[in-house]
């Protein structure tokens, strides 16, 4: 054998299965190391968790959401995995025993503890927020109202998870919190259809959220977001009292004329409760609140009778005069002297206003005239056939949906001067996506900071996309090895048998 022959023969890449198959190696290297850095992410996707407790002033929900480790700034990743509801009354109820407002959050919280992988634990942010019962408490006694905080700080701490605060948030921030979980969810921050306003009807506060192009007259109603590249003015007020508990309140006050001497024998014939109801109540626990202002705590001492005499067209009047419109200093307003520029375009509308309209099978595809025909039938009838009608509905609901419904209707119409039109562009909503609409979600996204304020570049290809390509060329590589090693081994051709 001459020298050149040697060579060619211990020189493995004159061949060419050889040389094929390590160019193959090769490329499906350089190939997916190139998307792996443009793409930015493992193969496996991880999951991370956040906890938000929406301590409202009827009752506490925590909210368990979750989203994909690497995508937490595109829109739309993040989602309710899971959601419990607290027993019991919400936390400002506890202002006389604080010690049981940690202490109702404990069966919820042990629960979130078995939702998260228990790795993720110490790395999950959980946030509490107090609305408008909180704000009430606060206003009447401060003290009070940090004991409550102080309780539920002191429950939530014993948890492994991240504890990152307890407050009473603002009305401003609950009304925009709202509006970012309804456009997050719905994704709208990144279509060219725009966003869509929000509506939150608590037990103590109301919350209405929207885009507005017109010149904002105060600036307390009016909040800047640049969100995934585009700037939104947003109007945002809250009516603190005006929820639909506090405001029942306020009408069942203006229904009864406080005499110096009151007695026991007052009874309130009442056009938004049933023909056939009748109560006995008490003063104090029917005023007990700071949005009432009108009686002495000895006029509270009394018992009135509450007697339902079912008449929606009185009704209604009667609602219309908890909206004081005499007096406006800005150029519009919605009601009680506060500025709101004329609402536009769609509107999500959702907790208790879903819960009322969903019951009296009220939606947006009813007109506003059809939409006050079910109401008025609703409140004409008689209190023992609701009764036998609806047997597994709560008493409390079941007495109050004429007025809430009729309230909702003049809160739309009469406080913010929707049209018939604004109410054909408004959804009773509950969820969207599976993930509850309300405050908490927008809360969350806000305070880990996963709204970017412009768009986020896009990855190359979709994660399915991705995972498939991998797959693809981690076997290409293992064929090109095996086939490799193959014709390694075998001998073949007459330089192989010299070499023996
Ligand atoms: O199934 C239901 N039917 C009617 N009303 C409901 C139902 N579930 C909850 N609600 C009401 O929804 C409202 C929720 O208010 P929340 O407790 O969030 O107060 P806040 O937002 O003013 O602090 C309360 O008035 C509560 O009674
Ligand atoms: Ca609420």
């Amino acid at each position: 054998m001459d020298e050149q022959q040697e060579m060619k023969v211990k020189n493995p890449w004159h061949r060419p299965h050889i040389f094929l198959a390590t160019t193959g190696i090769a490329v499906a290297i350089i190939i997916m190391v190139s998307i792996a850095v443009v793409q930015n992410k493992p193969l496996h996707q991880k999951y991370k968790y956040g906890i938000v407790l929406d301590a409202g002033s009827s009752h506490t929900s925590v909210y368990i959401y979750e989203w994909p480790a690497e995508k937490e700034n595109n829109t739309g990743m993040v989602r309710q995995k899971h959601a419990c509801s607290v027993k019991g009354k919400g936390i400002s109820s506890y202002s006389k025993t604080p010690e049981k407002a940690g202490e109702s959050l404990k069966e919820c919280m042990d629960e979130a503890k078995k939702t998260i992988p228990k790795h993720r634990h110490h790395e999950t942010p959980v946030y509490l927020g107090a609305t408008a019962g909180m704000r009430l408490l606060k206003m009447e006694n401060d003290v009070d109202s940090i004991n409550v905080l102080a309780s539920v700080e002191k429950s939530l701490q014993t948890y492994p998870f991240s504890y990152q605060g307890a407050r009473i948030i603002t009305g401003q921030e609950e009304g925009a919190f709202g509006w970012i979980t309804v456009n997050y969810l719905s994704e709208n921050f990144r279509k060219a259809t725009g966003t869509e306003g929000a509506l939150d009807l608590g037990g103590a506060s109301t919350q209405i959220t929207f885009v507005s192009g017109q010149k904002m007259e105060s600036p307390d109603d009016s909040i800047d977001f640049r969100l995934y590249g585009n700037d939104y003015r947003l109007y945002t007020h809250s009516f603190l009292c005006y929820g639909k508990d506090q405001v029942l309140k306020l009408y069942l006050e203006q229904q009864i004329q406080p005499k110096p001497n009151m007695t026991d024998n007052i009874i309130l014939e009442d056009p938004c409760f049933h023909p056939g109801y009748n109560v006995a109540k008490n003063f104090q626990s029917v005023f007990d609140s700071p949005c009432v202002k009108k009686f002495t705590n000895s006029q509270k001492e009394h018992n009135f009778r509450h007697r339902g005499i079912g008449n929606w067209t009185k009704c209604n009047e009667a609602i219309k005069k908890v909206f004081n419109t005499s007096h406006c200093r800005y150029s519009r307003c919605s009601f009680n002297d506060v500025f709101q520029p004329p609402v536009q375009g769609k509107f999500g509308a959702f907790s208790a206003y879903f819960f009322v309209m969903n019951f009296l099978k009220v939606t947006n595809y009813h007109s506003l005239v059809e939409a006050k025909k079910i109401l008025d039938a609703y409140c004409t009838t008689p209190w023992d056939t609701l009764k036998q009608k609806h047997p597994d509905v709560k008493e409390k609901y079941l007495a109050e949906y004429c007025f809430s419904g009729t309230y909702i209707i003049s809160l739309l119409e009469d406080g913010y001067k929707f049209t018939a039109d604004d109410w054909k562009n408004t959804k009773f909503i509950k969820t969207i996506k599976d993930s509850e609409a309300g405050w908490t979600l927008g809360y969350m996204l806000n305070l880990t900071n996963m709204i970017p304020a412009e768009a986020p570049d896009t990855p190359l290809l979709p994660h399915g996309g991705y995972v498939s390509l991998m797959t693809v060329l981690s076997l290409l590589i293992i064929v090109c090895i095996i086939l490799g090693c193959i014709f390694f081994r075998r001998p073949s051709g007459p330089a192989h048998k010299e070499i023996i």
